[in-house]
């Protein structure tokens, strides 16, 4: 049974989005000084120029949204939910880091009323930054893991997650065993899966801290439920990649340890990859999978520069993530300024214009997913976007006021944007926040 119509709603407004990647296409990036999407029952039903869509619908209402600019929801690839409350823990590297800040936090996950506060402060941080959708690294802890879908299921957000497991090397009670960790997986497979916006995400912590059992155990519940997406951390910093060599002495490196256990293929995420081998890129290009880039997290604890070019030379593809709380926020705006600068810094870094960043931090993430439904504006596509309007007497509403064009004014939302811009959010034509 179909649900019935609801009446449809034309937005007027100044609107961005890069129906292709400008990786690959030059005028990837479509701008509408004055646009018009008609939105119905959550998806977008024509898209244009206002006064074509207007001329086709005459009598549909308009909301009005000039004065800001309008752009497709924020597609984060990799933030770690147990860490929100552990942003800014500066000066440490990874491993030090974990020990320290993020560990101890995880463990506290255990405690389900604590772990509930966590998913609300967690989620409102996302939607709060424009992110209508995210692949989230989730807990140790099932009930943990439960209480985010519930939050998410609440809030509308899109949400890709699951079960982190690790059975060494972390502390005694974020370890599991591989039977518990696919039972545990199994259960909430069953529960979440394809349940309204959410999907499941098979999640190892990394190869450091499991066991090839572990891992096995993960690839068994990618065979037995299709479909469900897979996520890790790989070549993050130096000292884990020796210690994970170190661990894996038959592995070839550290993509090799996912590899052999069948983990590596078109829906696999991994986060970082900073230090690469040829052959890593060379796998990860011929098996579709994505590579996280976290510019944020990788310069608050020094991992490195992520070789963009070389990712791009092989064929990988690449999208964007906050990786908070190593990242140091939510906003996919200041991920893609912090790419910008670490581009602009390192020997052969690759140029990046607005259009690649505003790409990056949308349908890049889409196609890692693979939500074929979200990423820009067309007819078909459900209606996910954000409005950036800021308040006034701010710089960026003088920015907005005098731009020379949608461009110039969606480079200043990357320079100078932050979630206080950010001003209304839809998921699937639902406003989430703001309205
Ligand atoms: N940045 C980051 N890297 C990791 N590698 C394993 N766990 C983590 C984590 O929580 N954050
Ligand atoms: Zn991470």
């Amino acid at each position: 049974m179909t649900s019935p119509s609801t009446a449809p709603t034309l937005y007027r407004a100044t609107y961005l989005h890069t129906p292709r990647s400008p990786f690959t296409h030059p005028d990837a990036l479509d701008a509408q000084s004055d646009g018009g999407l008609l939105v119905q029952d959550g998806v977008i039903r024509a898209a244009g120029p206002f006064a074509d869509i207007r001329a086709a619908h005459p009598d549909a209402p308009v909301t009005d949204l000039r004065g800001g600019l309008l752009l497709p929801g924020f597609i984060d690839t990799h933030v770690h939910y147990p860490q929100v409350r552990v942003i800014g823990g500066l000066g440490l590297p990874l491993l030090d880091w974990l020990d320290q800040c993020a560990l101890p936090e995880e463990a506290r996950m255990a405690d389900l009323a604590y772990a509930r506060g966590v998913a609300r402060d967690f989620i409102g941080g996302l939607i709060g930054a424009g992110t209508t959708t995210a692949l989230v690294f989730g807990s140790h802890f099932a009930g943990a893991v439960d209480a985010f879908f519930e939050e998410a299921t609440r809030t509308g957000l899109r949400a890709v997650t699951g079960l982190v497991v690790s059975d060494r090397l972390l502390r005694d009670e974020l370890h599991t065993t591989p039977q518990r960790a696919y039972d545990e997986g199994r259960a909430l497979i069953e529960r979440w899966h394809g349940a309204g916006r959410t999907l499941y995400a098979v999640t190892p912590r990394f190869s450091l801290s499991a066991s090839e059992g572990i891992l096995d155990a993960c690839a068994a519940l990618m065979r037995d439920f299709p479909g469900v997406r897979f996520t890790s951390h790989i070549n993050e910093n130096t000292r884990e990649i020796q210690t994970v060599r170190d661990l894996f002495p038959r592995a070839r490196d550290y993509l090799d340890t996912y590899e052999r256990a069948g983990l590596v293929g078109r829906h696999s995420v991994l986060a970082h990859n900073v230090h690469p081998t040829d052959r890593e890129l060379g796998v990860m290009a011929a098996h579709r999978c994505t590579a996280a880039h976290c510019p944020c997290s990788n310069s608050a604890l020094g991992s490195g520069f992520f070789p963009l070019r070389r990712h791009l030379d092989a064929g990988v593809h690449v999208s964007l993530g906050s990786d908070v709380g190593g990242g140091t926020g939510f906003s996919l705006l200041k991920e893609g300024l912090q790419a910008h600068f670490m581009q602009n810094l390192m020997p052969g870094g690759v140029p990046l214009s607005p259009a690649h960043l505003l790409y990056l931090a949308t349908l890049a993430g889409a196609e890692a997913l693979d939500l074929p439904h979200t990423g820009f504006f067309e007819p078909g596509r459900a209606f996910d976007a954000v409005h950036l309007r800021p308040a006034p007497g701010t710089p960026l509403d003088a920015v907005f006021r005098h731009a020379a064009s949608p461009e110039r004014a969606l480079a200043a939302a990357f320079a100078t944007g932050t979630p206080a811009d950010v001003a209304r959010v839809w998921i699937g034509g639902d406003t989430v926040l703001g309205g």
